[in-house]
């Protein structure tokens, strides 16, 4: 695992980050987009954009990237793999019997951590990074490089300024009270954890 590589460089790190995008385009996986997040100068973890090899929208780089940074970070974590029991219940796998509860040191997430990226995020990928505490985040093209090849990041970053009637996805309030039930239980949990 890449964890114990030696210190690099931010220029290399970018350019591990960029060769992953490369990799990625070649193989017809996805857009140019790679990424490598590290911790005190190491390589915690490696992505690369995989939606058109999975059809996944949100196999953005940094998303994937984000991902196994967890996984490195908290392998002994129970597994986030939802099982369908039946069309109504979603079962998590249990976390083994008498183990302590992770979700404290999960909380922190990846604070000490930086994320490089071959380009500048996306809305998704930058609310990814900020629920995951990084430190900073380095990239090579910029928004408007991005836009210039085709794709919709900085269009979505101007619709977020726009009032909610104005966006080009419909979005509303509706029935306040319902989701008020599921806000209940959480604050009516003496154990609950912010993250
Ligand atoms: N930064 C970044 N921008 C994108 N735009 C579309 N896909 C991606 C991606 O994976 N990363």
């Amino acid at each position: 695992m890449p964890i114990g590589e030696s210190v690099m460089e931010d220029k290399e790190l970018l350019a591990e980050a960029v060769r992953l995008a490369t990799e990625s385009v070649e193989n017809g996986w996805g857009g140019p987009f790679g990424a490598v997040i590290t911790r005190n100068g190491e390589i915690l973890a490696r992505g690369q954009n995989r939606v058109l090899l999975t059809g996944d929208p949100t196999a953005h780089a940094e998303m994937q990237t984000i991902s196994k940074a967890i996984q490195v970070l908290n392998p002994e974590a129970p597994s986030i793999a939802v099982e369908h029991q039946n069309e109504s219940t979603l079962a998590y796998v249990a976390r083994p019997e008498g183990s302590p509860d992770p979700l404290p040191e999960r909380a922190r997430m990846l604070q000490g951590c930086s994320i490089y990226i071959s380009g500048a995020p996306c809305p998704m990928c930058m609310s990814a990074i900020y629920w995951s505490r990084m430190d900073a985040v380095y990239y090579s093209c910029d928004l408007e490089d991005t836009a210039r090849i085709g794709f919709d990041d900085s269009f979505q970053y101007e619709d977020f300024e726009r009032p909610l009637g104005e966006r080009r996805i419909k979005i509303e309030q509706i029935h306040p009270e319902l989701g008020a039930n599921a806000y209940a239980a959480w604050t009516n949990r003496a154990d609950r954890h912010a993250y």
